[in-house]
C-alpha cells in the first residue's frame, strides 16, 4: 500500500471515529439540556397550578362570608367575593395558557374552570335565598362544589411534580414538600370552612361536622410531619428551612391553639366568642405561612433548576467548542504531517527511484519538511545534483568520443574522409550491397609531379592545390559516392551503381576538372596546370572488402603513370 493512501485512510478513519464519538456525546448532552428545559417548564407550570388551586381555594372564604350574610349581602362582602373570583379566574387563565399544547394536563384544568363556574352558580343561588332557608345540607353542597375544583387540579399537580422530579431528581424533596404545603393550605382552608355553619348558628357541631373536623386535623398533622421530614433534608436552601420553621410556629403553634379552642367550644356548648368574620380574621392570616413556605420552596427549586439548566447549556457549548477544536486540531495535524512529512518523503522517494532507474530525477523542493525530513531532502538533493553532474559529464564524454571519432576519420587539410574514414564508409557500402546488390567502382588517382610544386612554391601552395583538388572532385562526384584522401597527394573515389565504363568516364571528368584548376604560386605567377593519373577498377561480386579492388586500382594507376601521366587506365577484376 502506498504511504499517502495509508496515511489518508488512517486519518479519515480517526477523523470519522472522533466525529462519531463527538456527535454521540453532544447528543447525550443536548438531551440533558432538553430534559432540563422541559423540567424547568414543568416546574413553572406546577407553580402556576398550585397558585391557581390556592386562588380557587381562597375563593371559598368570601363565598362563605356571603352565604352567612343577609339578603342582599353586605356590599363589602360581595366586593371581596368578586375580587377573589377575579383572582381565581386570572390564575386559572394563566395556568391554562401555560399548558397550551399539553392536552393531558390542560384538559383537567379546563374541567376545573368549568367546575368553578358551576360551584359559583350554586353559591350565588344559595346566597339569593333568605338565611333561614340556607340549611346545613344546602350549604355543605355548595361548598362541596367548590372543593371539587381542587379535586380536578390535584392530579395535574401530581403529574407536573413528577415531570419536574424526572428532570431534577435532586429537587424531589423540595417539590414534594411544596406539594404537601399546597395540600396543607387546601386542608387548612377546608378546616376553617367546617366552622362556618356552627359559628353562624352559634351551636354545637353536628356529629358529621365533628368527624370531618377530626379527619381534617388528622390529615393536617400528618402533612405537617411530612413537610418537616422533607424540609429537614433540604440543606442547600436556608430560606426554605427558615420558611418551614415559621410555618410550624405560625400554623401548628398559634393557629392550632386557636382551632383547639374553637373545637372545644363547638363540642361543648356552641357558645363561640367569635363570629365568622372574626374567626377568619384570626385564622386565615396564619395560613399565609403555609403559602409562604410553598412559594419559598418553589422559588428555591426554580433557582436550582435554572442553575442546572444553565450549567447543562454551558457544558454543551463547551463540549461543542472542544469537539470543534479537536477536529480542527486533527485537520491541522493531518495537513501538517501531509505537507511536512508525507509529501517531502514521497518527493525524495521519486528522486531516488528515478536515480536508481537512471532517469532524469525530478526537481526537489528542499526545506518544505520538518528539520529531519529537510535534512533528508538536502542529502537527496546533493545525490540528485551529483547524479545530474555525472550524467552531464557522461554526455560531454560521449560528445567528445564522437568528435574524436570524426576527427580520426577525417583528413584535417581537405575535410575529406582519410584512409581510415574511407575504409569505414567502404565497409558500410559493402554491407549495404549484401541487401541491395549494386555494382561498385573504385578510382585511385595521384597528382603528377606534385613534389615539384612543393619544391618550387612551398608546402602552403602544395596544401592549397590539395584542397582545390579535393573541392573540385567533391563537386563533380554524385551524392553517395565517396571521395577520400588516401594519403599524400593520392585520392580514392568509390562510386555506387557504376560499371567499369561509367567509372572510367567519371575518372576522365575528374581528370579534366583537376587540370582545369588554376593556382597562383607564392611569387604571384600562375602555376602550370596540375594533372593527375587515374587507375580505375570495379569490385568483384564476391569481394567482401576493398583490398583486392585497391590493389587493382593501384596497378592501373601505376600503368597510367608509366603511360605518361594525366590519363586514365582501367583494370578488370
Ligand atoms: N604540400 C604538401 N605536400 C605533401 C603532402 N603530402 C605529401 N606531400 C608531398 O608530395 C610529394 C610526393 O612526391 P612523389 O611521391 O615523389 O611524387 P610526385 O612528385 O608527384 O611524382 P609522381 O607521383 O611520380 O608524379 C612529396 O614531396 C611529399 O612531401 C601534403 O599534405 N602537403
Amino acid at each position: 500500500m502506498r504511504l499517502r493512501s495509508l496515511f489518508v485512510g488512517l486519518q479519515t478513519l480517526i477523523g470519522v471515529l472522533i466525529a462519531a464519538l463527538l456527535i454521540q456525546v453532544l447528543l447525550v448532552q443536548w438531551q440533558q439540556v432538553t430534559r432540563s428545559d422541559e423540567g424547568l417548564q414543568s416546574l413553572r407550570q406546577f407553580k402556576l397550578l398550585l397558585v391557581s388551586a390556592e386562588m380557587a381555594s381562597r375563593e371559598r372564604g368570601p363565598a362563605n362570608g356571603v352565604l352567612g350574610d343577609q339578603v342582599p349581602a353586605d356590599p363589602g362582602k360581595q366586593e371581596r367575593l368578586k375580587q377573589a373570583r377575579a383572582r381565581a379566574d386570572a390564575a386559572l387563565a394563566q395556568v391554562q395558557q401555560a399548558l397550551t399544547g399539553q392536552p393531558k394536563v390542560s384538559t383537567p384544568v379546563r374541567q376545573a374552570a368549568a367546575q368553578l363556574e358551576r360551584a359559583r352558580k350554586a353559591v350565588d343561588a344559595l346566597a339569593a335565598l333568605p338565611p333561614a332557608k340556607r340549611d346545613a345540607v344546602a350549604l355543605h353542597a355548595a361548598v362541596g362544589e367548590m372543593f371539587k375544583v381542587i379535586d380536578h387540579l390535584e392530579p395535574v399537580a401530581l403529574q407536573l411534580a413528577d415531570l419536574t422530579v424526572q428532570a431534577y431528581p435532586e429537587l424531589a424533596d423540595d417539590i414534594t414538600a411544596a406539594r404537601h404545603a399546597a395540600d396543607l393550605r387546601e386542608l387548612a382552608g377546608r378546616l376553617g370552612s367546617q366552622f362556618t355553619p356552627a359559628i353562624t348558628a352559634r351551636r354545637v357541631f353536628t356529629p358529621a361536622e365533628r368527624l370531618d373536623i377530626e379527619r381534617l386535623r388528622g390529615r393536617i398533622d400528618e402533612l405537617g410531619k411530612l413537610i418537616e421530614l422533607r424540609t429537614r433534608f433540604i440543606e442547600t436552601h436556608a430560606t426554605s428551612i427558615a420558611a418551614a420553621q415559621t410555618m410550624q410556629a405560625d400554623y401548628f403553634g398559634d393557629a392550632a391553639r386557636f382551632i383547639d379552642e374553637q373545637v372545644a367550644t363547638g363540642s361543648r356548648d356552641g357558645a363561640f366568642t367569635v363570629d365568622t368574620a372574626q374567626f377568619a380574621a384570626r385564622y386565615v392570616p396564619r395560613m399565609d405561612a403555609i403559602v409562604s413556605l410553598r412559594n419559598t420552596l418553589l422559588a428555591d427549586a426554580e433557582q436550582s433548576a435554572v442553575e442546572k439548566y444553565e450549567g447543562a447549556r454551558r457544558q454543551f457549548a463547551l463540549l461543542a467548542a472542544g469537539g470543534l477544536l479537536t477536529l480542527l486540531l486533527l485537520a491541522g495535524t493531518v495537513w501538517l504531517i501531509n505537507s511536512r512529512v508525507v509529501s517531502p518523503l514521497l518527493s525524495v522517494t521519486n528522486v531516488i527511484s528515478a536515480l536508481t532507474r537512471g532517469e532524469w530525477p525530478p526537481v526537489l523542493n528542499v526545506g518544505s519538511g520538518f528539520h529531519e525530513v529537510a535534512e533528508l531532502q538536502r542529502s537527496t538533493d546533493v545525490l540528485r545534483q551529483m547524479s545530474l553532474d555525472r550524467q552531464q559529464l557522461e554526455q560531454e564524454r560521449q560528445q567528445l568520443i564522437e568528435q574524436l571519432r570524426d576527427q580520426s576519420n577525417t583528413d584535417f587539410l581537405t575535410g575529406l574522409p582519410n584512409r581510415r574514414g574511407f575504409y569505414a564508409l567502404a565497409e558500410h557500402h559493402l554491407i549495404s550491397r549484401l541487401r541491395d546488390p549494386v555494382p561498385l567502382a573504385l578510382a585511385m588517382f595521384d597528382l603528377d609531379h606534385f613534389k615539384q610544386i612543393n619544391d618550387q612554391h612551398g608546402h602552403d601552395t602544395g596544401d592549397a592545390v590539395l584542397q582545390g583538388v579535393a573541392e573540385v572532385c567533391s563537386k563533380l562526384c554524385r551524392r553517395g559516392d565517396v571521395v577520400a584522401r588516401y594519403g599524400g597527394e593520392e585520392f580514392l573515389v568509390l562510386m555506387r551503381q557504376c560499371s567499369l565504363e561509367d567509372a572510367r568516364e567519371q575518372a576522365q571528368r575528374l581528370r579534366q576538372g583537376i587540370s582545369g584548376l588554376a593556382f597562383t604560386g607564392t611569387d604571384g605567377k600562375p602555376l602550370r596546370p596540375v594533372t593527375a593519373s587515374f587507375g580505375v577498377t570495379v569490385l568483384a561480386d564476391d569481394d567482401t572488402d576493398v583490398q583486392a579492388a585497391l590493389a587493382r586500382a593501384d596497378a592501373a594507376l601505376y600503368g597510367a603513370k608509366r603511360a605518361g601521366r594525366d590519363c586514365v587506365m582501367t583494370m578488370v577484376p
